[in-house]
């Protein structure tokens, strides 16, 4: 009797936490955008992204807002030093931070809060209580991604051989045991699609359900 009380608590408590966050990280080019473009589509209502803050310029087509929340070194250290950002890191030359608001934003609405953060924010994530999945989406080959970036035509070529250092870096910090739930490596697009919605399933399906009742 006292057992099953206390794994209703439990499933209460879990329930009223809401959907776990996604973490998707891994080297700038390898897809990460593009994935999860796919899924705020197929599921629309279902996943919420974090718009994160950063100090890069917008690119064109970007909306500030949505894409990110486009500041000033000197507006974001201010937040940083208010205690306002969950993680934030130095990335190309750019600073880049997940405040707290914009998780809470998307959980408010029972949505599975997806996070695209460098591997400097997945370790940094990993000191919280936020207890996402983490998934690592990698390019076949570093060859492969420096054409991605190259045909993206997002990036001068000084922050492009900035961004393929970082890719390096990125994929040999990936392979500490256990960093990552699941490494996808996004070589076919919808084989990569497949594999994230595979390891999201149950999660989903939780929301859904959490929606009918
Ligand atoms: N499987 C794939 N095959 C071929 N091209 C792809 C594939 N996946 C993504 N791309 C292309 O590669 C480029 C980089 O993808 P995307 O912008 O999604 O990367 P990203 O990981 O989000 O990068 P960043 O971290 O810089 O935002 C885009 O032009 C995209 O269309
Ligand atoms: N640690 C964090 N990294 C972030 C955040 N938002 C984005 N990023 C990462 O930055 C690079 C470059 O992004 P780009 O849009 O300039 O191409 C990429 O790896 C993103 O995952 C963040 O809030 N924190």
């Amino acid at each position: 009797m006292i057992w099953r009380r206390l794994r209703d608590a439990i499933a209460r408590a879990a329930a009223m936490q809401g959907p776990r966050p996604v973490v998707l990280s891994g080297p700038s080019g390898a897809g990460k955008s593009t994935l999860l473009k796919k899924l705020l589509k197929d599921y629309e209502n279902i996943f919420g992204f974090s718009v994160s803050h950063t100090t890069r310029q917008p690119r064109p087509g970007e909306v500030n807002g949505k894409d990110y929340h486009f500041v000033t070194r000197e507006e974001m250290q201010k937040e940083i030093d208010a205690g306002e950002f969950i993680e934030h890191a130095e990335f190309s030359g750019n600073m880049y931070g997940t405040s707290k608001g914009a998780v809470q934003a998307v959980q408010a609405q029972n949505q599975i809060c997806v996070l695209d953060i460098d591997i400097q924010g997945v370790k940094n994530i990993k000191r919280t209580d936020l207890n996402p999945i983490y998934i690592s989406v990698q390019p076949p080959s570093i060859d492969i991604l420096e054409k991605r970036l190259r045909d993206r035509k997002t990036e001068t070529e000084e922050s492009l051989l900035k961004r393929l250092t970082a890719a390096r870096v990125d994929l040999e910090l990936s392979k500490e045991p256990g960093l990552f739930d699941l490494v996808i490596i996004n070589d076919d697009l919808e084989k990569a699609y497949s594999e994230l919605k595979e390891v999201l399933l149950e999660e989903i399906k939780k929301t859904q359900e959490s929606r009918k009742s």
